[in-house]
């Protein structure tokens, strides 16, 4: 069967708050119903910091968090007493109430490059089990989602349909310090997967990069096109 790509279908929302509670709402069902049917559920979620007002929301879930796998889709490399850490920050907003009792799968690792951690990093991705139920990706003006950057060094390995590797390396002139993110298959495979942006800039970028044109220029294309079965759905608010 040849693969296809769906639509994505855009839900706006008239404010942060109200998108937040219906994403935390969405999340929560997916989790929930991977619970009953398996026993567990795996969840991937962003840094930056749009995703705060929904990991509150989503702390409050009432569906049982131990059974719950937490990680990042991308981290920067630095350690959890870095202000720049998404660990801490996904401490801080979402592992707590009863989100505190989910185990957390950290991306980042005592190691003084992300290339020294990318073994370790694999095996422990390898154990977890896939697909994810719900991977929720944020975007950057620049047109990056995960660790996507244009002009990354490593950008077409990540982005590759084809790669084994769940985990790269990233060093680009947007990112800040190096980076690790997990790799297109494992993200686009989720059963849930979307796009949260918010404000009329991060939009503009979304509906340029649906029209023709260079992955590598808006790298969030390379998940818009990505072969699914059910479409992408991209949460937005002014
Ligand atoms: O580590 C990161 O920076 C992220 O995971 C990244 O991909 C993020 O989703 C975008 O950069 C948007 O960031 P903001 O939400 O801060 O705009």
């Amino acid at each position: 069967m040849d693969a296809i790509t769906p639509a994505p279908v855009l839900h706006r929302y008239q404010t942060r708050e109200a998108l937040a509670e219906a994403l935390a709402t969405g999340v929560a069902a997916v989790l929930a119903g991977a619970i009953a049917t398996r026993g567990s559920a795996t969840l991937a979620v962003s840094g930056g910091s749009t995703p705060k007002r929904f990991f509150e929301r989503l702390a409050e879930a009432e569906i049982d968090w131990r059974n719950v796998r937490v990680t990042l889709v991308d981290e920067r490399w630095v350690p959890e007493t870095s202000e720049r850490s998404n660990a801490a920050m996904l401490r801080r907003h979402l592992l707590k109430n009863g989100a505190a009792e989910a185990r957390f799968l950290p991306l980042y690792m005592d190691a003084p490059t992300p290339e020294d951690a990318l073994t370790d990093l694999g095996e422990r991705f390898q154990r977890l089990a896939r697909p994810f139920d719900a991977a929720i990706l944020g975007m950057g003006a620049d047109g990056h989602t995960a660790s996507f950057f244009p002009d990354a060094d490593n950008l077409a390995k990540a982005i590759d349909m084809a790669t084994d590797a769940p985990v790269v390396a990233i060093r680009a002139p947007g990112a800040g310090e190096p980076r690790v993110t997990l790799t297109l298959p494992l993200l686009v495979d989720a059963h849930l997967l979307a796009l949260h942006i918010e404000g009329e800039e991060k939009l503009a970028v979304y509906e340029t990069a649906l029209k023709d044109g260079a992955t590598t220029d808006l790298p969030v294309r390379a998940v818009l096109r990505a072969p699914r079965t059910e479409p992408l759905n991209v949460f937005w608010a002014p």
